[in-house]
C-alpha cells in the first residue's frame, strides 16, 4: 500500500534534488563565468597592455640604441670626409670604430666602403666584400635598400662564436649629395636582449618573445619551447595573419586546453612584433577554487536540505497514511484500508492461484442503540473500543480486523474455511459475553452476533460481504450472541 506514495515521494525528492543542484550549478557557474570574464577583460584591456608598454619602453631603449649609434656613425662628417678623401688612412677608420665600441659598449662596429669594397672593423681591415660571395649578401642587400629606408636589421651568427646570435644594424652612408658611399653599423649580442626578456618574463610572470613580419620567432627567452614560426603553433596559428597585418592588438586563444591572452605591439624600427602572453593568472586559479568550493557547499547544503525534506515528508506521509487508513476511535483498519487490503489479497490470490480457503466474518454489537441511549454516546464509544480490543486479542497475525462503521467489525481470515471461521467466531462471541465493560463500578454486559462466509472464486468484497451479512442476519434472527455461517 505504501509503494505508490513512496514512488511519488522519491520522484519529488529526485526532482527537488535536480532543481536544487541545477540552481546551485547555474548560479555558481554563471558567477564564475562573469568573474572569469571580467578578470580576462581586465588582463586583456589593462594588465597585459600595461606590461606590454613597460616591456616595450624598457626593451626599446636597448634595441633602439644600436640604431641610434649606427645613425650617428652614418651621419658623422669624419666618416664621410674620410671616404671622400679616398680612405687614405685605414688606421683612422680602425681607431674610429674601436672608439665607437669603447664609448657605446657595442660588441662590434664596422664600415664597408662602396668604392673599394673594403671591410673595416675595430681591429683591422678585413678582406673586400664581393657580390659573388654568399656570406657577403647582407651588404648588397643593404646597398639596394629603397631610398626611403636608411637601414636594415639582420640577426645572424656571431662571426667569432657561432653558437651565439648577434643583431646587426646596417646603416647606409651617403655623401653630401645623397650618393651611397658605404655601409656602417654595429652589432649587439642577442644574449643581452634574451637576458632582458627573461628578466621581464620573471618580473611580470608572462611569456615574452618577438616575431618578424613572416611570423618567425626572432627573439625569445630560455623557457620558450614552441614552433619557431607562430603559423605552425597550434592555437595562435590561425590568428597569425590578423596579428601581422595590424600594428598591435589583444587576442585570446587556447593552447592545450588552457586559455592564453596575448597582446601584440609592432616595433616599427625593427619591423618586429613584441608578443606578451598571459597564461594561468594566479587569480584565475583562485576563481576556479572558489567555484569548486561553492559547488561543494551547494552540494552539501542540498544533501542536508534534501535529507531534512525526506525525513519531514516521510513523517507527514506516515501520519497522513495512518490517518487515512486507521479508524480514529479504535485504532484498527478503516473501511478504505480494508477495501485496499482485500484488493491486494485478491490480486495475490489470483497470481498465486492458491487453493487455501479464506473466510470473512461480520461482527455486530447486539442492541448497541439502547447502550448509547441509556449510557450516553461516550460510553457507547468505550463499548466499541472494548469490543475492538477483545477481537484483536483473539486474532492470528495473518488476520485483518476492520471497523466497517458504527458498531460493525469485519475480520478477514486467510487459511481458514467457513467451518473453522464459524468455530472461531463462536468462541469469540462467548469470550465477549464473558467480558463485560466495567467502569465506575458499573458493569455493562455486551454481546455480539457474527455472520461468516467463505470466499468463492473471484468474487469481490461486496459479494462476499453480502453473503456474510445474510449469515449475520440469521444470527440476529436466531437470538443474537451467536455466530452463523452462510449456507447455499
Ligand atoms: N457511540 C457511538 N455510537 C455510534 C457510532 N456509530 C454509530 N453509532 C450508533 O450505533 C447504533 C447502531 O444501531 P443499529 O445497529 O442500527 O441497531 P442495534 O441497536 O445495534 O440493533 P441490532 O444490531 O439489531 O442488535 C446507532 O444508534 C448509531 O447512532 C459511534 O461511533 N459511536
Amino acid at each position: 500500500m505504501n509503494s505508490p506514495y513512496r514512488l511519488t515521494k522519491t520522484r519529488a525528492i529526485i526532482l527537488f534534488t535536480l532543481m536544487l543542484l541545477g540552481a546551485f550549478l547555474l548560479i555558481s557557474w554563471s558567477s564564475y563565468e562573469v568573474a572569469r570574464q571580467s578578470l580576462n577583460n581586465e588582463i586583456e584591456e589593462n594588465t597585459l597592455p600595461l606590461t606590454s608598454d613597460n616591456v616595450y619602453s624598457e626593451i626599446q631603449q636597448d634595441l633602439l640604441r644600436p640604431i641610434f649609434v649606427s645613425s650617428l656613425m652614418a651621419h658623422d662628417t669624419f666618416v664621410r670626409d674620410w671616404v671622400l678623401d679616398h680612405e687614405k688612412d685605414p688606421n683612422a677608420m680602425i681607431r674610429y670604430l674601436s672608439e665607437i665600441d669603447r664609448r657605446f659598449d657595442t660588441i662590434f662596429s664596422f664600415f664597408v666602403s662602396d668604392k673599394t669594397d673594403r671591410y673595416y672593423d675595430p681591429k683591422r681591415v678585413l678582406e673586400t666584400v664581393s657580390e659573388k660571395v654568399r656570406r657577403d649578401q647582407w651588404y648588397f642587400q643593404a646597398k639596394s635598400l629603397p631610398a626611403d629606408k636608411s637601414y636594415f636589421i639582420d640577426v645572424r651568427l656571431d662571426p667569432e662564436d657561432h653558437a651565439r646570435l648577434d643583431i646587426f644594424v646596417n646603416y647606409k652612408v651617403q655623401d653630401y649629395q645623397g650618393n651611397f658611399i658605404g655601409l656602417t653599423g654595429i652589432g649587439i649580442s642577442v644574449e643581452k636582449i634574451k637576458a632582458l626578456i627573461e628578466k621581464y618574463e620573471q618580473r611580470y610572470n608572462r611569456v615574452i618573445y618577438f616575431v618578424d613580419k613572416s611570423g618567425q620567432v626572432v627573439l625569445h627567452g630560455q623557457s620558450f619551447k614552441r614552433a619557431m614560426n607562430i603559423r605552425q603553433q597550434p592555437g595562435i596559428g590561425p590568428l597569425t595573419t590578423s596579428i601581422l597585418t595590424v600594428p598591435g592588438g589583444s587576442y585570446q586563444y587556447r593552447d592545450q586546453g588552457r586559455q592564453v591572452l596575448l597582446n601584440t605591439r609592432l616595433l616599427p624600427e625593427f619591423d618586429w612584433y613584441l608578443m606578451v602572453e598571459q597564461r594561468d593568472h594566479p587569480l584565475q586559479r583562485v576563481l576556479y577554487m572558489t567555484l569548486l568550493k561553492n559547488l561543494g557547499i551547494g552540494a552539501a547544503v542540498s544533501v542536508v536540505f534534501l535529507l531534512l525534506l525526506w525525513l519531514t515528508i516521510g513523517g507527514y506521509q506516515r501520519r497522513l497514511e495512518h490517518m487515512a487508513t486507521t479508524d480514529k476511535l479504535t485504532g484498527v483498519m478503516n473501511r478504505q484500508a480494508f477495501e485496499l487490503r482485500f484488493l491486494l489479497f485478491q490480486r495475490r490470490r489470483g497470481s498465486l492461484l492458491t487453493g487455501t480457503p479464506v473466510a470473512l466474518a461480520i461482527i455486530d454489537i447486539d442492541h448497541f442503540k439502547p447502550i448509547n441511549d441509556y449510557h450516553g454516546h461516550g460510553i457507547g464509544d468505550r463499548v466499541i473500543q472494548h469490543i475492538a480490543g477483545i477481537i484483536q486479542t483473539s486474532l492470528r497475525r495473518t488476520d485483518s480486523l476492520c471497523r466497517w462503521g458504527g458498531d460493525e467489525f469485519l475480520v478477514l481470515m486467510p487459511d481458514c474455511d467457513s467451518v473453522q471461521a464459524l468455530a472461531r467466531m463462536a468462541t469469540l462471541s462467548a469470550l465477549i459475553e464473558q467480558s463485560p465493560l466495567i467502569f465506575d463500578n458499573k458493569t455493562i454486559p455486551v454481546t455480539v452476533s457474527c455472520g461468516v462466509a467463505e470466499h468463492q472464486g473471484k468474487e469481490g468484497v461486496d459479494a462476499l460481504m453480502n453473503r456474510a451479512d445474510i449469515a449475520l442476519y440469521q444470527a440476529k434472527q436466531r437470538g443474537r450472541n451467536r455466530a452463523e455461517k452462510w449456507e447455499d
